[in-house]
This record gives C-alpha cells, structure tokens and sequence, in this order.
C-alpha cells in the first residue's frame, strides 16, 4: 500500500452555542481535512484546526506545511513503513504540530487499514468506550449556570468550566455552578493562562474553603510560566493540570522534572500527532503521571482518532475532554467512532473507520 497523493479540503460546521474561553469566542468549527490516498484505493483521514492563540497554526500555515513539505516526503512511501513516515513527517518541518498531527493520523488510519483492525487495537487494544465531560463557556454567571444545568440534564457528569477572566467573578461563577449542579456533575476548570499564579492561589483558597471540590485546574498560568505553575501546584490542594504549557515529550520531561504539575492534557494538536501522544502516555505512566486526552475545536475525524489514543492508554489517559463533535450543530463525519452526548463508543471498522463527510470542501 503506497501513497499516491494527499488531497485537502475545508469542513465547517457551526456550534450550537458560541464557543468562549479567556483566550477566544469561536461560533463555527472550520478546519482543513487531510485525505491521504493509495494504490489499492484506500483513504486515510486526518483534520487540523487552525488554533492560533494556542498553537499558532493558522488555515494558510497549515496547507502550505502540508502541500509544500509534508506532501512531497510522502509520495511513493509504503504505509507498512510507519515509523519511517513518522520520522519523515515529524523531521521535515520545525513546529507546524497541527499539520503534522493531521497527516499522520491519516497515514495511522491506513495502517490499521492494512490489518483490517480499528485503530485502538493495532496501537495495543483496550475497551472501546469513554465518557466525555462537556465545556462550559465563560460568560455571565446566570448563563453559565443554565448551561451547566443543561448540560447535566443531557447526561454529562464532568463539566469542564472556563474562566479565567476576572477573578473574583471567576470565584463567584464556580461557586454558583457548583451549587446549582450540586453532587450530579464533576467540575473541572480552565483558565486558558488567564489567571496570575499568586491569583490562582487565592481563588483556589477561597474556593477550596468555602467547600467547593473540584477535580482540577487547567493551565491557570501563561504557557511560559512553569514557575508559576509549580508554585501554585506546591499550594493548593486541587489539582493543576498543564495545558498550553505542555506540547510535545520535552515539555512534559520538564514539566515532571520540576514536579511543576499534576496532570498532563495530551492533545494532538499540540503533540504533532499520535506518535508523541503515544510516548507521553509511556513518559506519564512510568512517572506515575495521570493524563487527560483533549481537543481543540475539532470535529469528528481528528477527535475520532484521539479517541482509539486514549482507548489503548486508557492505564494513564484517565480524564477525557473529547468534546469537540458535542459542541456542533450537527455531525458532518460518518465514522465508526460514535459520539453520543457523554458515550463515545468505538466499533469494528478498520482504521479511524471515516466513509463520507458530508459538506466537504476540497482545496486541490
Ligand atoms: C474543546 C475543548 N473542551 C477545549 O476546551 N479545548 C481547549 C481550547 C480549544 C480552543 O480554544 O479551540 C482547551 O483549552 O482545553
Ligand atoms: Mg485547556
């Protein structure tokens, strides 16, 4: 099975409700679609959301990434050669970790295509079921609490709540949240690097003595602030989480070695793929290290994908924020991965298990 070209095309579909951290506000899911083709006619699949405040992939970077470098390394090449396609994805291109995430998901899907075997059981097996918690938007207090609120009702028992802009707000938005849904839904939070350490100190305090228990908190700080991430680790009792200060295994060697955080969310968008998502799972685990599986705003190709990931590292992957196809008006992508309220569920369809995507646009 060799490479005979890799096509690019546009998805979007819209959110149900618009999409807002201390980063950004978001109404639409619109992100480039990889298709990687071969000589017996298979297709491989992959996505990349351009998520500049986090990434700084833009839609352009990740095109050309892929059309101008990427694509030339990979004509020709045999799929069963994985780990050859992964150096010569992750070596020909500094940085650029969303297109590279997206071409090597595909030629992943391929691989398991190859063996007829969904992809979480060619990455080593695992049941095929996760629960997914659901993000909350920061806004007014009201609002976040009938979100909340709605979200319970539709099954979900972890939310995920933004904050991280004013912060004695942010306090009195967790308390509400955690009253109205009171003993029905897990709160995590994330502060998407809006807080100071020395604030999220004293909103972890406030909150921790005002009785509210929370699962964790999500990059409080900058994403160049390890420092401020330690000292906050060091003094509050819920537990920090590194984020946008975590990309690929270097990061989160560091992240270890200065006991800055307590968790790690592995994106593949941050990672470049599967292949580091794979060795920080490894990394984690032989630290004793708990890891979340996250997304950006993705639809259900890419966040399929981090699906089979976290299946198969389900030992240290213990918190799921796979999301993104919750938060669409609709699910353009027919895929073996189906994704219902909380449920995601995997079935027997090799590869990533991709047969259509409705409204497709496509680049070339
Ligand atoms: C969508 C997911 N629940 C989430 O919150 N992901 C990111 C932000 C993604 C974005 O801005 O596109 C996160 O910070 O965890
Ligand atoms: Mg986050």
């Amino acid at each position: 099975m060799k490479i005979t070209d890799i096509r690019l095309g546009m998805l979007r579909v819209p959110l149900k409700t618009p999409f807002k951290t201390a980063l950004r506000t978001v109404n639409q899911i619109e992100d480039v679609v990889v298709v990687v083709e071969t000589d017996t006619g298979h297709l491989g699949y992959g996505e990349a959301p351009a998520t500049a405040v986090i990434t700084g992939d833009i839609h352009g970077s990740i095109i050309e990434a892929i059309r101008t470098v990427i694509k030339p390394k990979l004509l020709g090449q045999e799929i069963s050669d994985l780990n050859h396609i992964i150096r010569l994805i992750q070596g020909c291109i500094m940085k650029n970790y969303s297109a590279k995430a997206a071409v090597e998901m595909a030629v992943y899907d391929l691989f398991a295509q190859s063996y007829q075997a969904p992809l979480y059981k060619v990455l080593g097996g695992g049941v095929p079921r996760l629960t997914t918690d659901i993000t909350i938007s920061v806004d007014y207090i009201d609002k976040m609490v009938a979100d909340s609120l709605d979200a319970v009702a539709n099954g979900f028992e972890t939310l995920k709540v933004k904050v991280g802009k004013d912060i004695g707000v942010d306090i009195e938005r967790v308390k509400a949240i955690y009253n109205a849904v009171a003993g029905k839904a897990l709160i995590r939070l994330d502060a998407n690097q809006g807080w100071t350490a020395k604030e999220a100190v004293y909103a972890l305090h406030k909150l921790e003595d005002a009785g509210v228990r929370l699962e964790l908190v999500e990059q409080p700080v900058k994403y160049y602030d390890l420092e401020g991430l330690k000292y906050i680790t060091e003094r509050v009792h819920t537990p920090v989480m590194a984020d946008e200060s975590s990309f690929g295994p270097r990061e989160v060697i560091e992240l270890i070695k200065m006991r800055a955080a307590d968790i790690i969310n592995i994106k593949l968008m941050k990672t470049g793929g599967i292949s580091n998502a794979i060795k920080i799972a490894d990394i984690c685990s032989f630290y004793d290290m708990q890891c979340m599986i996250g997304c950006m705003l993705e639809s259900s190709i890419s966040v399929a994908a981090a699906v089979h990931v976290a299946v198969a590292k389900a030992d240290v992957i213990t918190k799921v924020d796979l999301d993104g196809p919750s938060l669409c008006a609709f699910n353009p992508v027919h895929c073996s991965v189906n994704f219902n309220g909380p449920d995601i569920t995997i079935g027997d369809a090799p590869g990533l298990g991709v047969t259509a995507i409705d409204g497709l646009e496509w680049l070339n």
